[in-house]
């Protein structure tokens, strides 16, 4: 089922956690809400789920208004990051429970129960552990169990409030991998709430980045990466570096940098240029050659890639540049050593929105 969200404003008191957020999300869709923390990323789940207000704004879901639908009817499955089972009930009973507890007309039967939670026990592949308790399972199998009780419903929707931020790095993978398997056999429009971007990017169909209550940019993991539509997006998504200059006739120049800046070809104005660390080329010093002059502070290698830190004289801000590991050991680079960075690739923005 689809969701559509228009023009939700939220206050509390007199902070706007929300500003006029329009969203739509397809049947089959899995969404990341992605931003910093504090950005209002929960509170839009929230409204979503109908656990929250909006001041202003509607959400629909599947082409019909459910702004005033009470949370109960919206039918939606949710799993938070510290879900609490229930510790007194069996792994069986906790996902049996959202059904023992419709009204007596809607309530399936004792057999139709037990179908359905060994069913759903399967799709989580946990049904050998029925008989236990929440103590006795993982926190990655405690959280699978939330979403197995949280699919007991049959949700038309889906919300994950970061689901696996309480997991280790390891399991936070295999189960954000299995989510999305599990999210696509399932054909439910799902969001889910991360502030990891390698996460939202991994995962997702289309990511939402968000910054002080407003949308930024939507789009494919790969959109967003390659085309980030403002500096805050370019900062949030991983290391970036600033180069700050002049652009004219189209061309910024900053520092022995010089870049096309085609989205400004009628400016004259400062702007900066944003320069991924893979995205900087490395090579000695030579006099009269083209880049910015820098020098070698520091260097380590982390699996396939080497990691620099480069100095600029008159500046204490360290360029970051990432080279692979073969280029690294050909470049025979030590600390110390005088270079040249030059960008492959690189976006402007005007200085003001910086
Ligand atoms: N019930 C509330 N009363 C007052 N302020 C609130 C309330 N709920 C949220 N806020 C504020 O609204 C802002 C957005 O909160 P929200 O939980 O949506 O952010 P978030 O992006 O999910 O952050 P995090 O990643 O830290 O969970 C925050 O500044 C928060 O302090």
């Amino acid at each position: 089922m689809s969701i559509e969200v228009s023009g939700l404003s939220k206050q509390f008191g007199s902070f706007r956690a929300l500003d006029n957020i329009s969203l739509h999300i397809e049947t089959g869709e899995l969404v990341a809400l992605l931003g910093p923390s504090g950005c209002g990323k929960t509170t839009l789940l929230r409204i979503i789920a109908g656990l929250e207000t909006p001041d202003s704004g509607r959400v629909w879901f599947a082409g019909e208004d459910a702004t005033d639908v009470h949370v109960r009817e919206r039918q939606v499955g949710f799993v938070f990051q510290h879900y609490a089972l229930f510790r007194h009930m069996t792994i069986f009973e906790n996902v049996a429970f959202g059904l023992r507890v419709k009204p007596r007309s809607q309530r399936p039967s004792e057999d139709a129960i037990k179908k359905k939670v060994t069913e759903l026990l399967k799709l989580v592949q946990l049904d050998w552990l029925a008989d236990r308790y929440p103590a006795q399972l993982s926190g990655g199998q405690r959280q699978r169990i939330a979403l197995a009780r949280a699919l007991a419903v049959e949700p038309r929707v889906l919300l994950l409030d970061e689901p696996f931020g309480a997991l280790d790095a390891k399991v936070r993978k295999e189960l954000r991998r299995w989510l999305r398997r599990l999210h696509d056999e399932l054909n439910v429009a799902s969001v889910f709430v991360t502030h990891d971007q390698e996460e939202a990017l991994e995962v997702a169909d289309r990511v939402v980045l968000m910054n002080a209550g407003h949308i930024e940019q939507v789009g494919t993991p790969r959109e967003v990466w390659e085309r980030p539509a403002s500096p805050f997006v370019y900062g949030f998504l991983g290391g970036v570096n600033q180069f700050k200059g002049t652009v004219s006739a189209g061309v910024l120049h900053a520092d022995g940098i010089v870049v096309p800046a085609p989205e400004l070809a009628d400016a004259d104005q400062p702007a900066v240029a944003y320069v991924r660390p893979h995205e900087l080329d490395i090579e000695p010093y030579r006099q009269g050659g083209e880049g910015l002059a820098v020098r070698l502070n520091h260097a380590w290698l982390a699996g396939p890639s080497a990691y620099l830190e480069l100095m600029r004289d008159g500046s204490n801000e360290p360029i970051e540049a990432e080279i692979p590991e073969g280029e690294f050991h050909r470049l025979d680079l030590k600390e110390g050593d005088a270079l040249l960075a030059r960008p492959r690739r690189a976006r402007v923005f005007p200085l003001r929105a910086a």
